[in-house]
């Protein structure tokens, strides 16, 4: 997909890697709607880059996407304000082991029902030109890791429900496709500093076999840059002929598609 004029709209776009992936669309003269149940980092986002890119090519909605109504009413304005939608990232996200029914209707449900409203408002059935929906799970959508089990479950469901989205036949009519960005450790807010040697030490509660358990694996991944996502999240969205990829990027590997081969009927 070529980017220039297209509309994106993206949640949890108020910070960290979502507004990462805003930037890069209107750096490459795309127009995004950001949404974000924080408001006030979200205005502040939005001001920001207004004055870079002009009023026109970008908009803030304050949403939850937990509340169905409350994520419409994001794909509703966006459709008033720029008349089209044609990408959506479905990235707002939260790394918690506290609260298991947060974790999935944020992590989860959230994004199903991302997907769900991008496939009716971008469809062509719908009016729309059809378009691409980036899932944004994690490494830890595709590997087990015991020290954060239900932040675990909550990206392996992207992944499982994305594959299963794209191989729908209807949604190639419907002009969609559907791919899933895996990053490993990247440097945002959610990975929060204290965890590395140099760090204050682990937040609280976490236990000192929690905290070798994540040392080891970001020694064994390396932490990305913000950067380094971005490049391969672009890719998705400009290679047209990747319905279902799923990517992993991770400091030490790069950018890899992850190819699940469905178990045999037999099995
Ligand atoms: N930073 C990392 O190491 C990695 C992050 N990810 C995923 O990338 C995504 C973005 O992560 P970061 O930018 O690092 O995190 P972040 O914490 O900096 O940003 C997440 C954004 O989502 C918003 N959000 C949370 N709950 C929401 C809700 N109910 N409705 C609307 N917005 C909501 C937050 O307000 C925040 O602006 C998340 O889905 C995360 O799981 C994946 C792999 C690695
Ligand atoms: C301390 C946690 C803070 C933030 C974590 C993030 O939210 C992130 O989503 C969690 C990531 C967890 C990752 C866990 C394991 C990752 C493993 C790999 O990436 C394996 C990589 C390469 C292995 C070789 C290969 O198969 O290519």
């Amino acid at each position: 997909m070529k980017l220039k004029g297209k509309v994106a709209l993206i949640s949890g776009g108020a910070r960290g890697l979502g507004r990462a992936y805003a930037e890069a669309i209107l750096k490459a003269s795309g127009k995004v709607c950001l949404c974000d149940i924080d408001s006030e980092e979200g205005f502040k986002t939005l001001n920001k880059f207004q004055k870079t890119f002009g009023n026109d090519n970008v908009m803030f909605v304050k949403c939850d996407v937990t509340d169905h109504n409350s994520f419409e009413n994001v794909f509703k304005q966006a459709k008033r304000k720029f008349g089209a939608l044609d990408i959506v990232v479905n990235n707002a996200g939260l790394l918690t082991e506290d609260n298991v029914r947060k974790t999935m209707m944020v992590n989860s449900i959230g994004v199903i029902e991302g997907t769900q409203l991008a496939t009716h408002y971008l469809s062509k059935e719908s009016g729309g030109q059809g378009g691409v929906v980036v899932n944004i799970s994690s490494t830890a959508g595709l590997t087990p890791v015991f020290y954060m089990p239900i932040y675990v479950a909550s990206k392996y469901s992207i992944v499982g429900y994305t594959r299963s989205v794209a191989q729908n036949p209807a949604n190639k009519e419907r002009g969609m496709r559907y791919t899933c960005l895996c990053p490993a450790f990247t440097d945002t807010t959610m990975f929060d500093k204290k965890w590395s040697d140099e760090g204050e030490g682990p937040p609280p509660g976490v236990s000192e076999e929690e905290k070798k358990g994540a040392l080891h694996l970001i020694e064994a991944t390396g932490v990305n840059t913000v950067e380094e996502v971005v490049k391969g999240f672009m890719l998705l969205l400009e290679v047209d002929d990747n319905n279902g990829a799923v990517m992993t990027v991770t400091k030490k590997h790069g950018i890899q598609y992850r190819h699940g081969k469905p178990l045999s009927h037999k099995l």
